[in-house]
């Protein structure tokens, strides 16, 4: 299995004062790697720092067979990495929800047709595309992540950085990501509190140790 992401001795700057710790791991082709921790562990901050949101104080970090520290080494993984933020709402910029969803690939190069086509395609595999010409505003919170998964999945990742997935989704909503993350295929890093998604699909699990 090929290794995707490597990271050894990572030590992440937040704040001033503030360095985390992290446990080396690596992520291969075809793994769902469940990061789980107490709060304010490192999480989020792990997922951000793989997209050079948060500095790496020390430690190396590799990324599609490449060392990556520098800004200029980050900016082309913002899109083959496709994070699904913890809040919903920091993804979502509307003005409808197919407007949304058709952003990214139209930031990529693709016309307004393509984009469109695309957007209700991606909204109708996650059960979605009655929600397609409403405001962003108006969706519920479960609504709000299940959209912004659908903006994610439409930039057609190569791996998918998921940061509390389930949060606020109720059973059925929640079967339906599972088999929409499945159905991906996609190599996964995955920070979660929920034990039944770790369980249904982690295929590895890496503490962060309290
Ligand atoms: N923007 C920031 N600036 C400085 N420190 C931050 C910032 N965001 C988070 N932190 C701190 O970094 C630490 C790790 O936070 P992080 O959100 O990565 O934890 P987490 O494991 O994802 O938590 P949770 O399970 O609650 O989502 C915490 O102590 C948090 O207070």
């Amino acid at each position: 299995m090929s290794v995707l992401i490597e990271a050894s001795g990572l030590r992440l700057a937040r704040g001033p004062q503030r360095q985390l710790a992290l446990p080396d791991f690596a992520l291969h082709e075809g793994e769902r790697l469940c990061l789980v921790g107490p709060s304010g562990r490192g999480k989020t901050s792990l997922l951000h720092a793989l997209l050079g949101f948060v500095p790496l104080q020390s430690g190396s970090l590799q990324v599609f067979g490449r060392a990556r520290s520098r800004e200029a080494d980050f900016v082309p993984l913002r899109g083959p990495l496709g994070l699904l933020f913890q809040d919903p709402v920091d993804q979502l910029f509307g003005p409808t929800v197919a407007d949304d969803v058709a952003f990214g690939p139209r930031n990529m190069g693709q016309d307004s047709a393509q984009a469109g086509q695309l957007a209700l395609r991606t909204l109708a595999a996650l059960q979605l595309e009655h929600l397609a010409e409403r405001p962003v505003q108006q969706l519920s919170g479960g609504e709000q992540r299940l959209v912004a998964l659908a903006g994610v999945l439409a930039m057609s990742p190569r791996v998918l950085l998921l940061d509390e997935p389930s949060n606020g989704l109720d059973e059925a909503s929640c079967e339906r990501l599972f088999a929409c993350l499945l159905d991906t295929g996609l190599p996964m890093l995955i920070a979660s509190h929920d034990q039944t998604l770790v369980q249904r699909l982690g295929t590895r699990i890496l503490t962060l140790p309290a």
